[in-house]
């Protein structure tokens, strides 16, 4: 396995404010990593470092070997990184089949195949971004960073405010996009549990540095460890 991704003693944040301060991780290929923190730790600022909307002061990005840390956030989508956002940002008047096709860009992600993966959308590809319901929407923000053909997902608290169902429905779809796909994924979630079981790899923020890093597993097996770094009672 090799290294796609390292932040090496990034400080970053917005203005003169610093959220994130001399960070460091790094992801191999086909890995996925889960960001966990309490509230306000910079998991989310983590992200958007990732795709390039904060103010980094300090450190490198580097992806696939090249360092990113001043490309534009359009170039770093070229490059390969998927961006799924916490709002999710559909577009309400347009359809999703029209939601799907207005950034595409030629690639290994089709239409067919998305709809292969997400059915749902298949049935509703008519519908208007605002008539979807909560989990369509995250489905369709993920099947439109597919159409950008990424070889990284970043994804925002993919599960936040869906219904358990649909959150099952959800977690296993990016199982599969990691497992089946090859592709690599940094999932920022609030439940730690699911985050756990959806990641290999698991680092735990707070105050913008890392605390903890290791396997998913591994901590989640370790309820004391993951109490202690989250407040979790599990
Ligand atoms: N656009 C912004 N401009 C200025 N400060 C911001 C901005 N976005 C976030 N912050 C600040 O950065 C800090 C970290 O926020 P961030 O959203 O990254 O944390 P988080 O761990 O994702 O939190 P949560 O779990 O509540 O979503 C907070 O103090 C927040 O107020």
């Amino acid at each position: 396995m090799s290294e796609v991704l390292a932040f090496d003693h990034v400080t970053a944040g917005y203005g003169n404010a610093v959220v994130l301060d001399r960070l460091d991780f790094s992801l191999q290929q086909g890995e996925s990593l889960a960001i966990l923190g309490r509230n306000g730790v910079g998991k989310t600022t983590l992200l958007e470092t990732l795709i390039g909307n904060t103010r980094v002061m300090q450190g490198a990005v580097r992806w696939q070997g090249e360092d990113i840390t001043r490309w534009p956030s359009h170039r770093r989508v070229r490059a390969g990184l998927g961006w799924v956002p916490q709002e999710r940002e559909v577009f309400p008047s347009l359809t999703v089949e029209e939601n799907l096709t207005v950034i595409a860009r030629p690639g290994g992600w089709t239409l067919q195949r998305v709809y292969g993966f997400f059915p749902r959308l298949r049935e509703r590809r008519s519908n208007y971004g605002n008539q979807l319901s909560g989990g369509e929407q995250q489905m369709l923000a993920i099947g439109r960073a597919l159409m950008t053909h990424p070889k990284l997902l970043l994804l925002d608290e993919p599960t936040e405010g869906l219904a358990p169902i649909i959150v099952e429905e959800l977690a296993a779809a990016i199982r599969r996009l990691c497992e089946a796909e090859g592709l690599a994924s940094v999932v920022v979630e609030q439940h730690p549990v699911l985050a756990l079981e959806m990641t290999h790899r698991a680092i735990v923020l707070e105050r913008g540095t890392v605390v903890h890093a290791g396997p998913s597993n591994e901590l989640a097996a370790d309820h004391g460890l993951l109490e202690g770094l989250l407040g979790v009672g599990v």
